[in-house]
C-alpha cells in the first residue's frame, strides 16, 4: 500500500476535485459522512456523550461535518472549536453554516483552559484539532487540552492523524493525543510507523474517501507498506521439476565460544526459508554443537582451534554468504573479517558483530559487493550512520548511507524499514514479543536463505522481514508474547509461508 507524503495527499484532493468537477466542500462532506458511518455503524445508537473537539482547518471541517450527521441521527453531541488562530478556512465556515442549520446547540468556542469541559472517562473523544497541516507546535493551552483527552481516559477517535503529531516531522516535546483508534483517510501515513511518533497510536483504520483512483494508481511514493498483499507478490513458487541445487547455496560465517546459539539459530531459519544446501562456518569448537543439533547442515571449521573466527577460508562456492551472528569482534576475527571482504565476490547478509566491525573500520565498507543487505538493529544502524535528532532524520541518513555504499539497509524496529534507492518499505508484520535474544539471527537465516533461493536482495530483504515477522504473528497465538523465543520464530517460518496464501487478507494492523 502506498504511503503518500503531505504534498501527494493535497494534490490527490486536486485531482479528484478536478476529475469529478466537484468543489473541495463535496470532499470534506464525503470523508466526514464516511467517518460518521464508522462511529454510527459501531454506536448503533448507543447514548454515549460524544464530544467532537474541531480545529479551524479543514481537520476542524471534518469534525463539524461529523457533528452534523451525529446531530441528524440523534446522537447527543458536544462540538467544541478550539480556537487556536483566527484564520477558519473557507470549507471549515461551510461546515459550521451546515451544521448550525440542523441544531440550535451551536459549538463552544474554546479559547483558553479556563473554557474546557470535563471529560468523563465513559465519553466518546472525537479529535478534530489538528489533520496533516500541523507544522509546528500547538499553542501551549492546546496542549494542555490534548493532556486532558489524554488524561481522561476517555476512548479517543483520532481524525486522519492525533491532534499534534505532523506527517512529516517529528516536533519535539510536545503533547500529542494518544488515539485509542486512528481513522485515517486514503491512506496511512508515515509517521504511525516511527517510534517517535507511532507510540502515541494504539490502533489505526484507513478510510477509502474514493480519492482519485488515476492519480493514486500513477503516483509514486517514496514509502510503501508492505502486508499481506505485497509479500504474496513477491513469493515465487517451487517447482515441480527442481532439486535442492535449484535453490542454491548459503553459507552462515557465525558463532564463537558461548555464542554458538546465534550460529545454529542462524542456520535453522536459513534451512526453514528454504535454502537447497546450507553450510555453517565457524570455529572449530563449534563443530559438535552445530552437526548435533542441525543434521541438515554441513560445517566448515576454522583450522584454528581458538574461541573465535581468525580466519575465514572455505573452498565451497555458495551463491549468498550470511555473516555476523555470534561473531564477537575480536582482534583476529576482526583481521579475518578484513580479509575475507578483501577476496570476497559473493553476495552478502551482514549482521551483528560484522556490523559493529563495519563501524569500527569504515573503509571496509568500500569492500562490500554492490547490494549487500545489512540488518541494523537501532543502536547497530547508529554506530553505522551516526547519531539523528529523529526519526525521520534517521530515514534521511540510512537513504544517504544506502546510496553511499549501494546496499539494502533493513532498518530494524517494531516497524522494520528497508531502505534502498530512496524508497522506504514499511513492514506491517511482527510484534513485541519478538524484543528476544536471537530473533535478530533468525532474520539473517531467512534473508541469507531466499537470497540462496533466487530472490533479489531487496526483495529477499522485504519479504524476509515480513515472513519472520509473520512467522512469530502466528508462533504468538501458541506461546503469548513473553513466551516466544527465537528458536520458535523458526519453527513457525514455514506457517508463514503457508499463511500468505491462506487467510484472507486483514487490515495491517499496530
Ligand atoms: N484527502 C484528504 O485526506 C482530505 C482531508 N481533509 C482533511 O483536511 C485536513 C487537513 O486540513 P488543513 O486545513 O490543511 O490543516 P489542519 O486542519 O490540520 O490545520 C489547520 C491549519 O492550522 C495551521 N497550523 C498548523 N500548525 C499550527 C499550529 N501549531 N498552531 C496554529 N496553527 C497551525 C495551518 O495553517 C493549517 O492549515 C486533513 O487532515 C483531513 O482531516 C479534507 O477534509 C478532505 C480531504
Ligand atoms: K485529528
Amino acid at each position: 500500500m502506498k504511503i503518500l507524503s503531505k504534498d501527494q495527499i493535497y494534490a490527490a484532493d486536486k485531482a479528484t476535485e478536478q476529475a469529478e468537477a466537484i468543489p473541495s466542500f463535496n470532499l470534506m462532506e464525503r470523508a466526514g459522512g464516511y467517518a460518521f458511518q464508522y462511529i454510527h455503524q459501531r454506536l448503533q445508537g448507543q447514548p454515549v456523550q460524544i464530544k467532537i473537539f474541531c480545529g479551524i482547518g479543514n481537520n476542524g471541517g471534518d469534525g463539524l461535518v461529523i457533528a452534523r450527521n451525529l446531530v441528524e441521527n440523534g446522537y447527543s453531541v458536544k462540538t467544541y472549536i478550539v480556537n487556536y488562530s483566527e484564520n477558519r478556512s473557507e470549507d471549515f465556515l461551510n461546515a459550521l453554516e451546515e451544521l448550525k442549520k440542523k441544531t440550535t446547540k451551536w459549538p463552544e468556542v474554546l479559547k483558553s483552559v479556563a473554557d474546557f469541559p470535563e471529560i468523563a472517562p465513559e465519553d466518546l473523544v472525537v479529535d478534530c484539532i489538528f489533520g496533516i497541516g500541523l507544522n509546528r507546535p500547538a499553542a501551549v493551552w492546546v496542549q494542555q487540552l490534548f493532556r486532558l483527552i489524554n488524561e481522561s481516559s476517555a476512548y479517543t477517535l483520532a481524525i486522519d492523524i492525533p491532534s499534534g503529531m505532523a506527517i512529516d516531522q517529528i516536533i519535539p516535546d510536545s503533547e500529542v493525543v494518544r488515539a485509542t483508534v486512528v481513522l485515517t483517510f486514503q491512506t496511512p501515513k508515515l509517521a504511525f510507523f516511527l517510534p517517535q511518533s507511532g507510540k502515541y497510536i494504539n490502533n489505526w483504520e484507513v478510510l477509502d474517501i474514493g480519492l482519485d483512483r488515476n492519480y493514486l494508481n500513477s503516483v509514486k511514493t517514496k514509502a510503501q507498506l508492505i502486508g499481506k498483499t505485497e509479500a504474496q507478490q513477491m513469493y515465487r513458487p517451487r517447482q515441480k521439476f527442481s532439486h535442492k541445487g535449484t535453490y542454491g547455496h548459503a553459507l552462515l560465517i557465525a558463532g564463537s565460544y558461548g555464542k554458538m546459539g546465534a550460529a545454529v539459530l542462524s542456520n535453522k531459519a536459513c534451512l526453514s526459508s528454504g535454502a537447497g544446501l546450507v553450510t555453517a562456518y565457524s570455529t572449530r569448537q563449534g563443530l559438535p554443537i552445530l552437526q548435533t543439533s542441525i543434521p541438515e547442515v554441513m560445517v566448515v571449521t576454522d583450522r584454528h582451534t581458538g574461541d573465535f573466527i581468525e580466519e575465514i577460508q572455505f573452498d565451497i562456492e555458495p551463491d549468498v554468504i550470511g555473516i555476523g551472528p555470534g561473531l564477537g569482534t575480536h582482534k583476529s576475527t576482526q583481521k579475518a573479517f578484513e580479509e575475507f571482504l578483501k577476496v570476497n565476490k559473493t553476495p552478502l547478509v551482514l549482521d551483528a558483530d560484522a556490523l559493529n566491525m563495519l563501524s569500527e573500520n569504515k573503509a571496509l565498507l568500500d569492500l562490500l559487493p554492490k547490494y549487500s543487505i545489512l540488518t541494523p538493529h537501532p543502536k547497530e544502524l547508529e554506530r553505522l550512520i551516526g547519531e539523528w535528532k529523529d526519526d525521520f532524520e534517521k530515514l534521511e541518513k540510512a537513504e544517504a548511507f544506502s546510496a553511499k555504499y549501494d546496499c539494502i539497509l533493513v532498518c530494524k524496529d517494531a516497524h522494520t524499514i528497508v531502505v534502498f534507492e530512496g524508497n522506504y518499505y514499511v513492514n506491517t508484520s511482527g510484534n513485541p514479543g519478538m524484543a528476544t535474544g536471537g530473533s535478530g539471527d533468525v532474520l539473517t537465516g531467512v534473508l541469507t536463505g531466499l537470497v540462496a533461493q533466487g530472490y533479489d536482495p531487496l526483495t529477499a530483504a522485504i519479504f524476509g522481514s515480513f515472513i519472520h515477522g509473520r512467522a512469530a504473528d502466528i508462533a504468538i497465538n501458541h506461546t503469548g508474547y513473553e513466551g516466544l523465543t527465537a528458536g520458535v520464530i523458526v519453527e513457525f517460518l514455514g506457517q508463514a509461508f503457508l499463511d500468505l496464501f491462506h487467510e484472507p487478507e486483514k487490515q495491517p494492523q499496530k
